[in-house]
This record gives structure tokens, C-alpha cells and sequence, in this order.
């Protein structure tokens, strides 16, 4: 650490009121980690419990362990945990198969519900800068249900909704350029318009506050790896709206979604509530170390992550204008903080190489095409010296 930032850095994070909660991670000595916004660190404890969960409930406990160690309920049960932090009251939320997945059910479910109101709707609008497997999912579920999509910029998306809207697909935060979109603003547009809207969480939930609840929100899905720290390829979920849920018709019934499993029924009649939502047998092992890493939220207020998320991202953007002969890089992140998530953005020539040399250096974040290198930043872990350090490594790699 050097120089006034360096100093000014050291200082922030003295007065960090999360700074405890970065002991709880095993974080690699020597290295800054900017990628938690694709996978997040691993929190200490999660080792431990699945040692437990493989050597005595299935180890031990066998079979026995769907009911004695409530692996069976675990979906729902999680799943309320994950609503503690997106806005979304109990019994709404289950956890459980990917993002992807979670996309179709809900996209598929949206456009239903639509047609049951209004029969002519054959559209399902999506942002177009979306994650791919949104954008993928959503042709497959309006060619499906005999819908178009129509992609239009995310900031269109409230005007853009009319009477043909069946569903509104919409990434609350843009994954490459940390663009916070206006959910709240998204959902009462088509709500007026009368469709439907099916929010992806992966870059807000655990990042900044989310009120699922409160908006309105109708379906959202997100995936656990990123912000939650569940580890690579962790259970995403599902949450439907608690009035939406009786008619909350899933294109992918399963037999964990039938309200007697154990009937073995050849005949489908769909559980009450979150559960609704499942298909196949949970992912036990995954799931329960995602259940001990959200442990890492008990005392955490969602207002303190998001002061330090703006913080850091403020922070790190004015290292970087600092450090960084100007014309290098430029920032694609919205300055204002009501439209950024929890990540910076710079565009950067040659950045695939730039971002090989930066992980070389112990500066971890990530490139997306064609010329992005990402930083996310995890209050929970990620501290002011951490944003110094990389800004400082960067101006280095790309020299003077
Ligand atoms: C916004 C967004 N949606 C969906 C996904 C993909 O979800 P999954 O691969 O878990 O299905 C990602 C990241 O991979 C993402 O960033
Ligand atoms: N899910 C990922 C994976 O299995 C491997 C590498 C990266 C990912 C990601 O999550 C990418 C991430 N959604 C992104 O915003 O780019």
C-alpha cells in the first residue's frame, strides 16, 4: 500500500462496520478477489458441515436422513433464508435446479397466467443486453407458448410494455456493465400494461437491497454462487408471487412438486405454496453448503452492504482515475449510484490479456467480450485496501 489513497484506504477500512464479517472467508493470501460477482469466496465454515452432512447423515444416517435431517424440506427451508434478503415474505421461494431452468419455469408460468386474463398476448419482452441463457431461454419458452420476443433496451422496457405483453424478462443488474436497472419502475409498467415480470436477481440479491415483496414483483430467479457463496454450481431459485401461486402452472412438473410425492401417483396434482416449484430431488450436498454459507448473513443489514458496496465501487473508480493515464480505460458503470450494482466495468483495449496479467499479479476480476474487465466487489470481503491494490496493479499492467 502506498501514497494518500493507500493511506486513505487504511482508513475506510478501520471504520468499516462489516470488516469482521471477512474472517468468516478463506480468501487466498497475496490475492485481491474482484470475482465474486461469478463466483463467490468460500465462507470458512461451509467445509465442516458438509464433512458432517457426507459422514454422518449420509454416511451414517443413510436414507434416513431425507426426514431425520430434513433434506427432504430443505428447498422451502432455504429458501426462506434467501427471502430474508431479497424482500420475499415466507413460503415463496425454493431453491433448487439452475438459473437456466428457473428462467423457463417462470417465463413459461408468466405467459400463462397472461393468456388466462388475456388470451391475445403473444410477446415476452427482454432486455437486450440480457445474460445469454435468459435471452436463449426466453426464445424457447415464447416459441413454446406461440409467443415473440421482442428485445428492447432495458431502459425501454417500462415504456415498451403494451397490450400484447404476455411477460417482461428483465436482469436487475446488467452482468457486464453493473447496471442497476429500475425493477420497481419495470414491474408497475407491466402490471398497468397487464403482463407479468420475471426479474433475475444473479447480480443484485446479496449485493444490495431487493424487495421482491414490496414491488410486486411477480417471479424472480437467481443463481446462489455469485453474492450468496454457495459454491460453483449451487442451487439457484424460484420465488412466485404468494397470490400468483395457485395459479402458478409449472412447465416442468415433477414429482417433488406433486402434493403427495410418496403417492407415486401416475396422475399430477401440483403442491400448495413454494414447493410448487420444485422438479427432481434437490441437490442435497450443494444445497446444504449453501444453507451454511448464508450463515455469514446473521447481523448483516442489507443498508450497511449496500453503503459499502458504493463505497468501494466509488472508491476503486477514483484509484483508478488517479493511477490510470487517462484515455486507458473507461468506465461503462453508471456514476450514479441509483443505477449501479455492486461491480465496475472498464472498457479497455487488448482487456482479455490485460486481465491474464492481472490475475498473474494476484488481482483477481474477470473479462467479458469484447473488451470489458470486470471488478466485483463484496462488502462482506472485499476491503478499501483490496480496491487501492487493484487499481494500482492495473495502472501497472497497462504502464504508462
Ligand atoms: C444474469 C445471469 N443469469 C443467469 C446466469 C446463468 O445461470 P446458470 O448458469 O446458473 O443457469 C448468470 C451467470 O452465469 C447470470 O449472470
Ligand atoms: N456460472 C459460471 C460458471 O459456471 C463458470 C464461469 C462463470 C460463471 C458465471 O456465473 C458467469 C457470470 N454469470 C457472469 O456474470 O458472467
Amino acid at each position: 500500500m502506498s501514497g494518500a489513497l493507500g493511506r486513505e484506504a487504511a482508513v475506510l477500512d478501520a471504520a468499516d462496520v462489516l470488516r469482521a464479517k471477512r474472517a468468516e472467508f478463506a480468501l487466498a493470501d497475496g490475492t485481491v478477489y474482484l470475482d465474486g460477482n461469478s463466483l463467490g469466496a468460500l465462507p470458512g465454515a461451509v467445509a465442516g458441515r458438509l464433512a458432517d452432512v457426507i459422514g454422518r447423515e449420509w454416511g451414517q444416517l443413510g436414507i434416513r436422513s431425507w426426514t431425520e435431517s430434513g433434506w427432504w424440506s430443505a428447498p422451502e427451508r432455504v429458501g426462506d433464508r434467501i427471502g430474508g434478503l431479497v424482500g420475499a415474505a415466507p413460503g415463496q421461494i425454493v431453491v433448487g435446479d439452475s438459473t437456466s431452468v428457473n428462467v423457463f419455469k417462470a417465463v413459461v408460468a408468466a405467459v400463462r397466467i397472461a393468456r388466462e386474463r388475456a388470451p391475445g398476448r403473444d410477446e415476452v419482452l427482454v432486455d437486450a443486453a440480457t445474460f445469454p441463457t435468459d435471452g436463449y431461454v426466453a426464445q424457447s419458452a415464447a416459441r413454446m407458448t406461440g409467443c415473440r420476443v421482442r428485445a428492447v433496451p432495458a431502459a425501454d422496457l417500462a415504456g415498451e410494455a403494451g397490450p400484447r405483453t404476455a411477460a417482461v424478462l428483465v436482469n436487475h443488474v446488467d452482468y457486464r456493465t453493473g447496471r442497476l436497472h429500475d425493477l420497481p419502475a419495470v414491474t408497475a409498467a407491466a402490471h398497468t400494461a397487464g403482463a407479468l415480470v420475471v426479474a433475475d436477481l444473479c447480480h443484485s440479491a446479496g449485493a444490495l437491497p431487493v424487495e421482491l415483496d414490496a414491488h410486486g414483483v411477480d417471479f424472480a430467479v437467481g443463481c446462489t454462487y455469485k453474492y450468496l457463496n454457495g459454491g460453483p454450481g449451487s442451487p439457484a431459485y424460484l420465488y412466485v408471487r404468494h397470490e400468483l401461486q395457485p395459479r402458478f402452472d409449472s412447465p416442468l412438473p415433477g414429482w417433488n412438486s406433486h402434493a403427495d410425492p410418496f403417492a407415486m401417483s401416475p396422475a399430477y396434482t401440483p403442491a400448495d405454496g413454494a414447493a410448487r416449484g420444485r422438479v427432481g430431488t434437490p441437490e442435497i450436498l450443494s444445497l446444504l453448503a449453501l444453507d451454511t454459507a448464508l450463515d455469514v448473513w446473521d447481523g448483516v443489514a442489507l443498508a450497511d452492504v449496500r453503503a459499502k458496496s458504493l463505497a468501494l465501487t466509488d472508491f476503486f473508480l477514483r484509484c483508478v482515475e488517479e493511477y490510470v493515464p487517462e484515455g486507458r480505460v473507461e468506465s461503462v458503470t453508471p456514476a450514479a449510484h441509483a443505477e449501479r450494482g455492486s461491480q465496475v466495468a472498464l472498457r479497455c483495449a487488448g482487456a482479455g490479456a490485460v486481465m491474464e496479467e492481472l490475475i498473474r499479479r494476484g488481482v483477481v476480476g474477470d473479462f467479458r467480450p469484447p473488451d470489458v474487465l470486470r471488478f466485483g466487489f463484496t462488502p462482506l470481503y472485499t476491503g478499501f485496501a483490496d480496491a487501492e491494490r487493484a487499481a494500482r496493479v492495473l495502472a501497472e499492467v497497462l504502464g504508462p
